[in-house]
Parts: structure tokens; C-alpha cells; sequence
């Protein structure tokens, strides 16, 4: 089972499988030395021959005991050396293509499977890779070599060890197709099952609050229970493999000393030659009992490499959508295929912060677009509020901001470039988003600034904190910058949360903010003041930031610049607070849903 498409999952360490190989064959060629010495030895003690005689075969003999474990050692450490590289490069590219396929991927898998694919699939790609690849090629050459000797040596021995060595690799491959599957199931159950106890340990909060702690559990029971009927389902067929595999390792070389025996009660082989005939024949089945330990690891090596495999094909898939052209967004100019907007070095400086151009996006596998036809304009150093019902498409608009959903048809251009060259890397340096749900990192409040702004001084860190309206995390009653946040910020309000993730999009320094219901924890007093706050502050180069604000609640709204309504993915109208509650339209009917308490 050599899958040149898992071959490719070695990457650079390729190579330096090559060196597993090569190990194993000089352990093979010493066994090989240690055995024809061995049957120099019985053959010279039966005839009687001269113990001068023997010198060599007793040099070498010695000689390959001693080299062995030496070898041995060598094959194991570099074993652990290619393993560990593989892992390493495996582990970095699947990161890479979580972060290039952004939410929108993530959010039709679930967490748990996408962890037990970065630590277990991977980690089951070692014995595939380490033991029972380079094995695999080390038994072929190896026991093809001796075959050939041993047809020298008596062709009708040889080719009945060859014909047995054969039936070992070969007759396993008539189930591998049920194999493959019954490895394809187990994965699933046991990626599921990691799921499961990933979401379960997420949520026991919820789930103690809602009293479904005990539903739960028989869930979780009920999927360990599928994933030990899948288990065992693979073991009993292995294990039918692993028996006919080693029925056929004892017969072979006992048949090759039967027909030995004939050959030389016929004289048609040496009696003296019986022994080494014997011992080679030996050599022929080692490998392939070594290749048999292997077979599991063969088989679980498969089944997790093709889901990485798949993985990484989808990402380089989505990415090369995104990527076709791409320019940063320093300026570094690339042409612009299909007429559209290219990066220029002015992008930075442009009058307007984005131009949604005849936008519209559509979900793959969704029937209607959730952004369609968008056309407006977001000037620079403005503060713009977008507003509409759940579901009216505020958050996919933000994933297009930054990169992640690209335009179906129409253009998002944004600091003069178009999203669709700058990819989600050269979106992100343009956007900051502050999502409502942000994510803290275990750590201080310091280590949690930093991580975006690492040579940030404490007055730097100070004034972002009291530009997000988070200066109470300031209090050194609390440790000020050192005071911990808990898992996830737990030791901090909801509030908290939200602010100290606006600071830390502050630090980013970016030339546009964008807000996704990020200040909704707090009472609306506090939320203008804040956003009224943000207005104020200028980026490092003395320049306005542009605010972009997705609310659901009214209050925040009424003083931005400009006021973008959407219904149903489109854009509903556009202008001022007060022009649009003049007009009598979408915006009157979401605030009067809202004070009368239809609308949260
Ligand atoms: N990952 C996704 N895959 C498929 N459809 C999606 C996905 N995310 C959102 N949608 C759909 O796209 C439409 C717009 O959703 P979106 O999340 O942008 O709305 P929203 O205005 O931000 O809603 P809310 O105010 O509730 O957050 C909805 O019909 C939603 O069901």
C-alpha cells in the first residue's frame, strides 16, 4: 500500500525516508551475513572440517552480532528524527490551511474532529511512515534478492520460497477494500466521539444550567459504544489477516526445508547446502514478519492520511481562489485578472475605506445569495453603522471584509484593493474585527494586549485600554496589566470581555474597526460612550480611523456618520439616523419593532 498522494504528505522528509530504508536494508544485509556465516559453521562442525577452516565464517559471525544492535539503534533514531520532521511540517501545514479556509470552513466542521485530525491523524502517520513504509520496501528488496540467491543456489527451492513469499503481501490485498472501510469507520466514530466529549467539556456550564448533564452522557455512551463495535469490527478482520499472514511466515520456511530435504535425498542438492538453503530461506521470511507487525499501521496510516490529504486539497482549492493574484496590502501591485480593483501603493491613503461594488455573496450549497447586488461607498476616517434583522447578512459582510467570503459576483474594495486580490492576508492588516463573542487567551491582560502589539509599552497598553473604555482593568487593586483573565477571559464580565477585545483591535492599529455586535454586553449608555470614545482616537500616523459598527440594537446608531440598512442580504437603504427615521422606511420599522420589544 504505497499511496503516492500520502507520499506527498511527507513533504521535504521524503528524503529522508530514503535513510530509514537504507538502515533497515544494511540491518538485512548483516542478518543476511550472520546467516550464510551460520551455515558455514554447522556445515564445516558436520563434515569435521579443520577449525582453521572456519576463522571467517566465525569473524563474521561475531562481527554481525556485534554490528546489530549498533544498526538497530542507528534505523531507530533516525526513525524518531524523519517521524518527528514529518509531524512537525503535517501539523504547520494543516494550521496554515485552517487559517487560510478562515470561519466559514470551520463552521461546517466541528471543532473536535479538526483537533483529533491535527494531534491523532497525524500522530497515526509515524508508524505509517517510520516503520511500515520503509519496511515495505526493505522486505521487497531484501526478499527478492535472497529469492533470487536461493534460485542459484536450487531453482526448484527458490521458487517455491518465492511463490510463498509471494501469497504473504498478496492474499491480504483481496480484503482491502473492506479494511480500508472498516478503518474509514472507526476514524469517523472515534473523530465524532472526540467531537462529542470537546463539545461536552465546552459546554457542562449549559449543560449543568439546562439539567442535560445526563442526556449527555448517554449520548457520549452511546458513542463510545459505536466506536468499540467499530474497533472491534477492524480487530477481527485484522486479526483473520494477521493469522493467515503468520500461518504462512512458519509454512514457508518449513516448506523450503521439506523440498530441500527431497532435493538432496533425490542428489539433486549438496547435503551440505541444505543448511544454508535453510537459513537464507529464513532471511526470505524475517522481513515480511517484521512487515507484518506493520500492517495496522499501514491501514490507520491510510484512513488518517486521506483525510488530511482531503483537508489540504479543499484549503488549496479554497486559497487559490483568494490567492489567484494576490497582493499585499503594502502596496506591492500584481495585474488584476477580470477587470478588477488592483492594490496600488496609495491603497492606504484612499478618500474611501470600501466601495461594495454590484456585491454579492452566496454560501457554497445555498440557494439564495446572502449579500446581494450591495453597491455603496464607506468614506475614510468615518463612523458607519450597519444595521438589519437577524439574518439580513451584517456578519457575512464582515467575513467578506476581511477576505474570507469572497465575492460571488461584484467586487468589495477596500483601502483602493480589492478583496478578491488581497486575500484574507491582505485583508487582515486593513481590518481589525472585534467579534461579540471575542476569544481571550489563558494569561494576563498584558500577555493578552501583546499578542498583537509585542513591543507595546505599559502607557501604550494604558491608553488603549482607556480608549476601548476599559480603563477599570487598569485598577491595581487587581494587579492592573498583570491581573489574570482566567480560561477565555472567564474571570472577567462579559463586558470586560468585549472591551478588552476592542483594545486589543485598537493595538492593531489598523486603518478600519470593525465592531460585529462587540460592545452588545454592555447598557447602552456605555456603549455610546465608548463608540463615541473611538471616533476620538486617531492611529499612530495621526490619521481617522474608519469605524464600522454592525449593531442590533438602535442606540449605538444614532450618531454615526452614515447608516447602512440591510434586509434579506440587500441594502435596504442608506444615510443618516435621522434622514432614515424621516424617510418612514426599514429603519422606522426596525425601531419600532425594537421599543416595543419585538426586536431584542
Ligand atoms: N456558514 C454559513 N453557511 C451557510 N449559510 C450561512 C452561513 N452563515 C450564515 N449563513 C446564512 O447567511 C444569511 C446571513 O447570515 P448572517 O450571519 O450574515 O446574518 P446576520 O445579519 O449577521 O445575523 P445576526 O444578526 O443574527 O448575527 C443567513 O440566512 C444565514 O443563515
Amino acid at each position: 500500500m504505497i499511496h503516492f498522494r500520502l507520499l506527498r504528505l511527507a513533504g521535504t522528509a521524503t528524503a529522508l525516508l530514503s535513510a530509514i530504508v537504507l538502515a533497515g536494508i544494511a540491518l538485512s544485509a548483516v542478518a543476511i551475513a550472520q546467516a550464510i556465516a551460520t551455515a558455514a559453521l554447522f556445515t564445516g562442525i558436520v563434515t569435521g572440517a579443520a577449525l582453521e577452516s572456519l576463522t571467517v565464517a566465525t569473524i563474521v559471525f561475531t562481527g554481525a552480532l556485534l554490528v546489530r544492535p549498533v544498526l538497530s539503534m542507528a534505523r531507530e533514531l533516525t526513525v524518531h528524527a524523519v517521524a518527528g520532521r514529518i509531524k512537525v511540517q503535517l501539523r504547520s501545514r494543516i494550521l496554515t490551511a485552517e487559517i487560510t479556509a478562515g470561519p466559514l470552513a470551520s463552521s461546517t466542521s466541528r471543532s473536535g474532529e479538526r483537533q483529533s485530525l491535527l494531534v491523532d491523524a497525524v500522530e497515526n502517520l509515524e508508524p505509517y511512515f517510520g516503520r511500515y513504509l520503509p519496511q515495505l520496501v526493505v522486505t521487497f528488496v531484501t526478499g527478492g534478492s535472497l529469492v533470487a540467491a536461493l534460485i542459484m543456489i536450487d531453482p526448484v527451492v527458490g521458487i517455491v520460497v518465492g511463490a510463498i513469499a509471494l501469497a504473504v503481501p498478496f492474499i491480504p490485498r483481496f480484503w482491502d477494500a473492506a479494511l480500508a472501510g472498516r478503518g474509514e469507520q472507526h476514524w469517523a466514530a472515534y473523530s465524532s466521539l472526540h467531537a462529542d466529549v470537546v463539545d461536552s467539556i465546552r459546554g457542562m456550564p449549559t449543560l449543568k444550567a439546562l439539567g442535560a448533564v445526563h442526556l449527555r452522557r448517554q449520548q457520549l455512551s452511546a458513542a463510545g459504544d459505536s466506536l468499540l463495535t467499530a474497533t472491534l469490527s477492524q480487530l477481527k478482520l485484522s486479526l483473520v489477516e494477521s493469522g493467515l499472514t503468520s500461518f504462512f511466515l512458519v509454512a514457508g520456511p518449513a516448506v523450503a526445508l521439506l523440498v530441500g530435504a527431497a532435493r538432496v535425498s533425490s542428489g539433486e542438492l549438496a547435503p551440505t547446502s541444505l543448511f544454508l538453503v535453510t537459513m537464507l530461506s529464513f532471511e526470505v521470511f524475517r522481513p515480511f514478519r517484521d512487515l507484518s507487525q506493520y500492517w495496522h499501521a499501514g491501514y490507520a496510516g491510510v484512513s488518517a492520511g486521506n483525510r488530511i490529504s482531503a483537508l489540504l486539497t479543499n484549503a488549496e482549492h479554497a486559497g487559490s481562489g483568494a490567492a489567484g493574484g494576490a497582493a499585499t496590502a503594502t502596496g506591492v501591485t500584481a495585474a488584476a485578472p477580470h477587470g478588477l480593483t488592483s492594490p496600488h501603493p496609495a491603497a492606504h491613503h484612499s478618500d474611501i475605506a470600501v466601495r461594495a461594488d454590484s456585491l454579492s455573496f452566496r454560501y457554497p450549497g445555498a440557494d439564495s445569495d446572502a449579500l446581494h447586488n450591495l453597491n455603496f461607498t464607506i468614506p475614510t476616517g468615518s463612523t458607519v453603522a450597519i444595521v438589519g434583522e437577524s439574518g439580513s447578512g451584517k456578519s457575512t459582510f464582515a467575513s467578506a471584509m476581511l477576505g474570507f467570503a469572497q465575492p460571488t459576483t461584484g467586487e468589495l474594495v477596500i483601502a483602493g484593493a480589492s478583496t478578491a486580490l488581497l486575500g484574507h492576508e491582505g485583508c487582515s492588516p486593513l481590518v481589525s474585527l472585534v467579534a461579540q463573542d471575542p476569544v481571550l487567551f489563558t494569561g494576563s491582560i498584558r500577555h493578552n494586549l501583546q499578542l498583537v502589539a509585542p513591543g507595546a509599552s505599559d502607557s501604550d497598553l494604558s491608553r488603549a485600554l482607556f480608549d476601548a473604555g476599559a480603563e477599570e482593568l487598569l485598577d491595581p487593586s487587581r494587579s492592573g496589566l498583570d491581573a489574570p483573565v482566567g480560561d477565555n477571559g472567564g474571570l472577567l464580565s462579559g463586558g470586560q470581555r468585549q472591551r478588552l477585545a476592542i483594545t486589543r483591535a485598537l493595538l492593531r492599529d489598523s486603518p478600519i474597526l470593525l465592531l460585529d455586535e462587540a460592545s452588545s454586553a454592555l447598557d447602552a449608555r456605555r456603549e455610546n460612550a465608548i463608540l463615541e470614545r473611538l471616533r476620538e482616537t486617531r492611529r499612530a500616523d495621526g490619521s481617522a480611523r474608519t469605524v464600522i459598527v454592525i449593531a442590533h440594537r438602535l442606540a449605538p446608531i444614532r450618531s454615526a456618520d452614515l447608516v447602512l440598512v440591510f434586509e434579506n442580504g440587500c441594502l435596504a437603504e442608506s444615510g443618516t439616523y435621522d434622514d432614515l427615521i424621516a424617510r418612514d422606511g426599514v429603519l422606522t420599522r426596525l425601531h419600532a419593532a425594537q421599543t416595543s420589544g419585538v426586536l431584542a
